[in-house]
C-alpha cells in the first residue's frame, strides 16, 4: 500500500504509467507541476507520441498559499472527486471526466482540459464566451435542483449532507469571506492605498448586520450541494465549451452562494477592464457584454430551475403551491445579490485577490478599480434583502464604475 506523501513529477509520471489502458506501454511521458491555485498540486502528464494526456490533482495536508502552519484535511480530495462525478451525471459535458481517485494519495486523475483557457484569463484578454450563459445556467440549475429537497428524496439528501460535511474548507470561507474583511485580521491583504476604505468596512455596523445575516445562511442553510468556489478561475472555457473544475469546497449550503460567485467574478472583471481595454468604445462594449451575460445567466437559471421543479419536483406541498415557487426564486435572487457583494469585497481586502484587478500595473487605475469594486460590493450587501430583480445588481455596478 502507498502511504500518503506529496508527489514529485517523477512519481506522478510512474503512477500515470500504471493507469491501465491509458498510455501505450513505454510511452515517452513528460510531466510538469502546473498548480497555480491556492491549495493543491496539479500535474500535467503528456505523451508526445500518442498525443494523449491527463491531469493529476493531489491535495496537500495544508493550504499551499500559506504553508504548513495552516493544516487542511485531505478528505477534500474525496469530496472533490465525488462531487465531480456527481456533476458529470447531473450536468453532462460541463465538467472534466474523472478517470480515477486514489484515497491513499488523495489524488484525482482527470481529463486534461488544456485546450480550454481559464475563464478569468480569457476575460482579462477580452475574449467573449457566447455559450457561457447557457452552459453555466444549466450547470447551476441542474446541480442545485437535483441536490435540493425539491429535487431529491429528502431522506437520501440527509445522508448526502453527512457525506459532504466539509468543515475545514467551510471554515476558510466563513473566515475569509464572512469575517476577516470586516475586522483587523492577519489573514487580510489590504492594499495600502485603500486603507481608508478598508477602515470604513470595519466600522460599518449596518453592513455588518447584513453580512451576519448572509453568514448565518452560509453556516446553517443546507439548501443544496454547492460547488462552493464557483469563480472564473474554476471555469475552463472556449467560445464553444464550458467546463467547471475544482469543487473541493463542496458542501450543502445556500444556492445563492454559487450563483453569486459567478456574478462577483464577472463584476470584478468589469471593474478591472478600466485598464485591460484602453479604448473607451471597446471597453464600454465589453462591459455591456459582461452585464448582459449576468442578466442572461440569471434569467436562464431562473427559467431552467422552474422547468425542473415543474417537471421533476418531488415535494407535494411545494409543487401544489405556485406562489411558493415565486417566493423561493425571489429569495434565491436576494441571497445571490448579497453573496455577490461578499465575494467581491473578499477579493479586494481579504487574503486571496484576483488577477483581473491585482495584475493592473498602473497604481491609479488599480486603486480606482478596487474602490469601485468595494462600492459595488457594499451596495449589493446593503440592498440584497429588498432586491426585486437582477436589474438592480446591474444598475448598482454601472453607477459605481461611471
Ligand atoms: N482538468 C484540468 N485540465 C487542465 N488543467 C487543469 C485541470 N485542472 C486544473 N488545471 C490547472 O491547474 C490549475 C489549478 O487547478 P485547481 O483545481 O484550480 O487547483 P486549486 O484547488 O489548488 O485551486 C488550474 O488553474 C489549471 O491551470
Ligand atoms: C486559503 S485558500 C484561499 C482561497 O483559495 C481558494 O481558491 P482556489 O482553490 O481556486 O485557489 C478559495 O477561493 C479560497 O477562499
Amino acid at each position: 500500500m502507498t502511504t500518503y506523501h506529496a508527489l514529485n513529477e517523477q512519481e506522478a509520471t510512474e503512477i500515470a504509467r500504471g493507469i491501465e489502458g491509458f498510455f501505450p506501454a513505454g510511452a515517452p511521458l513528460a510531466c510538469r507541476e502546473i498548480g497555480d491555485g491556492n491549495l493543491n498540486l496539479v500535474f500535467h502528464i503528456t505523451d508526445s507520441a500518442s498525443g494523449k494526456s491527463l491531469i493529476m490533482k493531489q491535495a496537500l495536508p495544508y493550504a499551499k498559499v500559506v504553508g504548513e502552519s495552516w493544516p487542511l484535511s485531505l478528505d477534500r480530495a474525496r469530496i472533490e472527486s465525488e462531487k465531480l462525478i456527481l456533476e458529470g451525471t447531473m450536468a453532462p459535458g460541463l465538467v472534466p471526466v474523472v478517470y480515477k481517485y486514489d484515497p491513499e494519495l488523495s489524488l484525482t486523475v482527470m481529463e486534461d482540459l488544456s485546450d480550454h483557457v481559464i475563464m478569468r484569463q480569457g476575460l482579462i484578454n477580452g475574449t467573449r464566451y457566447p455559450l457561457f450563459a447557457d452552459h453555466i445556467s444549466t450547470f447551476m440549475a441542474n446541480t442545485l435542483f437535483y441536490t435540493s429537497d425539491l429535487g431529491m428524496n429528502q431522506q437520501d439528501k440527509k445522508l448526502q449532507v453527512k457525506n459532504f460535511i466539509n468543515p475545514d474548507l467551510c471554515k476558510i470561507t466563513e473566515d475569509l469571506i464572512f469575517d476577516d474583511p470586516y475586522t483587523v485580521s492577519a489573514n487580510n491583504n489590504v492594499p495600502p492605498a485603500i486603507e481608508d476604505a478598508a477602515e470604513a468596512l470595519r466600522n460599518d455596523t449596518q453592513l455588518h448586520l447584513e453580512v451576519a445575516i448572509l453568514r448565518d445562511k452560509f453556516l446553517t442553510n443546507a439548501q443544496a450541494l454547492l460547488h462552493g468556489d464557483l469563480h472564473t478561475g474554476s471555469i475552463f472555457a472556449t467560445p464553444a465549451s464550458t467546463k467547471v473544475i475544482d469543487p473541493e469546497f463542496a458542501y450543502f449550503g445556500p444556492m445563492g452562494f454559487d450563483v453569486g460567485a459567478v456574478f462577483a467574478n464577472l463584476i470584478l472583471n468589469y471593474a478591472g477592464q478600466q485598464y485591460w481595454i484602453s479604448d473607451d468604445a471597446a471597453r464600454k462594449d465589453f462591459r455591456r457584454y459582461l452585464l448582459d451575460t449576468i442578466e442572461d445567466v440569471w434569467n436562464q437559471f431562473d427559467r431552467k430551475f422552474r422547468v425542473l421543479w415543474n417537471e421533476y419536483g418531488i415535494d407535494r406541498l411545494a409543487n401544489a403551491t405556485p406562489a411558493y415557487q415565486d417566493f423561493y426564486m425571489k429569495r434565491l435572487l436576494q441571497d445571490t445579490i448579497g453573496f455577490t457583494g461578499c465575494k467581491i469585497i473578499r477579493r479586494i481586502v481579504g487574503l486571496a485577490h484576483v488577477a483581473d484587478i491585482d495584475k493592473i500595473p498602473n497604481d491609479d487605475i488599480r486603486e480606482h478599480a478596487q474602490r469601485g469594486a468595494l462600492t459595488i460590493g457594499t451596495e449589493l450587501i446593503r440592498r440584497h434583502r429588498n432586491a426585486q430583480s437582477i436589474q438592480e445588481l446591474i444598475d448598482i455596478t454601472e453607477t459605481a464604475m461611471q
